[in-house]
Parts: structure tokens; sequence; C-alpha cells
């Protein structure tokens, strides 16, 4: 499903050659292999990504603020904007509830801004079945399950009950490696970032996200629909 064509958009005749419609980026990983740290450095060196914002029933941990990192609410509070239909997709993940707000995505994705999503595997299945043409999905590994153990670790976050439970559930998560386009292992945090910029550079340069391509090549040739010269 593709929520917006190009060909038939109205607004595509007027648009500069380098308007684009935005990507969702979605990262996920396992507990702990580095996609708080990934996406942090992203929204730090591009102004063009903004960060989708989740609520979240699970307490706020040192460090995080409300509103920049989740909203922090509680279950009544998801449970009425489940009912409102106030999110593009919600889970249980670790026994608290979590959602992305569907606030602002679609008119975002519009102006050509990319926005980064921080969710597990069942919000990337969901946000594929919704729209799929936007999502690019990339799947974080550590470089093995004793690291990814020292990392939780050494985030010092959680109490060891919660690191036991969080080891548990990387197999699980790790199983859904296949449902990404993009898999990256987080062995260095530098290279692992540098790859995930080219994952992103790609994808902004696809065809169908350039919504100002089908005016650009008819005036270079003339016509954008014979097969031999379709873009
Ligand atoms: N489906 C879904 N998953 C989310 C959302 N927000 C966060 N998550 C995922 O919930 C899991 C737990 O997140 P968190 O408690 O911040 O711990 P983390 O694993 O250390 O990042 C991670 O896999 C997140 O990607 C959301 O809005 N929807
Ligand atoms: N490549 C890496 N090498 C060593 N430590 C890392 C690396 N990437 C992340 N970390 C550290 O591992 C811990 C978990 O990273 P974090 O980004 O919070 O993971 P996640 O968001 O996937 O749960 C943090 O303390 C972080 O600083």
């Amino acid at each position: 499903m593709t929520l917006f064509d190009p060909e038939t958009d109205a607004t595509a005749a007027s648009a500069p050659i380098m308007h684009r419609r935005g990507l969702m980026l979605v990262i996920s990983s396992p507990s702990g292999a580095g996609k708080t740290t990934i996406a942090r450095k992203l929204l730090a060196a591009d102004d063009q990504i903004a960060l989708s914002v989740s609520a979240t029933t699970r307490p706020r941990r040192p460090g995080e603020t409300d509103g920049r990192d989740y909203h922090f609410v509680s279950q009544t509070d998801f449970d009425q904007m489940v009912e409102e239909h106030a999110f593009l997709e919600w889970a249980k993940v670790f026994g608290h509830s979590y959602g992305t707000p569907k606030a602002q995505i679609w008119s975002r994705l519009k102006e050509g801004r990319d926005i980064l999503f921080d969710i597990d595997w069942q919000g990337t299945q969901q946000l594929h079945q919704r729209a799929e043409a936007d999502v690019v999905p990339v799947f974080i590994l550590p470089p093995s399950i004793d690291e990814l153990r020292r990392r939780l670790q050494s985030r010092a976050t959680d109490s060891a009950d919660t690191i036991d439970a969080r080891m548990d559930r990387a197999r699980a998560e790790i199983s859904h490696w296949h449902d990404y386009d993009y898999v990256v292992v987080n062995d260095d945090v530098e290279r692992c970032y540098d790859e995930v910029r080219q994952i992103i550079a790609a994808e902004r340069l696809r065809r169908a996200r350039q919504t100002g391509l089908v005016p650009f090549v008819r005036a270079l040739v003339g016509d954008t629909t014979h097969p031999r010269s379709s873009i």
C-alpha cells in the first residue's frame, strides 16, 4: 500500500526537484544492543530527522525526560488513547504498554521530514501494514550475547532481575531479524552509525520519494510515460 502517489498527487507538478516525501526510519534491536545510542546520534547530527516520541506506561529511567524520550503515562491514560484510536500502533513489551501517537506523522512526511521510530518488531509489523512504502526497517544486532549482557549491566538502569528478563527476551527478539530490510551489527558505535547513515542516504534517493522527479523528467525529455523513457 502506498499513501502517496507522486504521479497523481496535486502538489507534484509544481514541486521542486529537491522535494521529497519523508521516510519512516524504524530502528529495532534486542534491549541493550544500542538503538537508543544510534538514534540519539542521528537526531543530533541531522535536523531533517525527528523522533517519534512514544507513550509508555514504564517508569522513567534516570536521565530520561518526559516528552523528549517518552511520554510517560498511566495505564488508564494509555488505555484511553487506545480507545480513542490515538496510536498508529501499540504493543506490550516487558509487561508495559508502548504506543506511537498518530499526531503529525503524515503531515511531517509530506513536508519531507524523516521520522525515526525506536519500536519493537510488533510495532514494525503494524507500521509495515499501514504504510509499507514509507517504512525503512533497520535491525541492530549486538556483536555477541555476552556483550549484550555487559551493555545492559554497564547501562546500570535495570535491576539484575530485569536484566535477566531482557536477556531471556533477546533471543526471541533477534528471531525477527529477517522481517527487516537492513541488518547492522553494532560492534563499534561509529561504524554502526555510519552504516545507518548510508542506509538513510540511499533511501532518500528512492524514485518514489522524489516527488519532483516527474515534472523534472518531463521537462528534460518531454514525456515520462513511454516505456523506454519511463523512470
Ligand atoms: N511497538 C512499540 N514498541 C516500542 C515503542 N516504544 C518503544 N518500544 C520498544 O519497547 C522496547 C523497550 O523499550 P525501553 O523500555 O525503552 O527499553 P530499551 O529496550 O532499553 O530501549 C524496545 O524494544 C523499544 O523499541 C512503541 O511506541 N511501540
Ligand atoms: N558499540 C558499542 N560498544 C560499547 N557499548 C555500547 C555500544 N553501543 C551502545 N553501547 C552502550 O550499551 C548500553 C546500551 O545501549 P542503548 O543504546 O541504551 O541500547 P538499547 O536502546 O538498544 O536498549 C549503553 O550503556 C550504551 O552506552
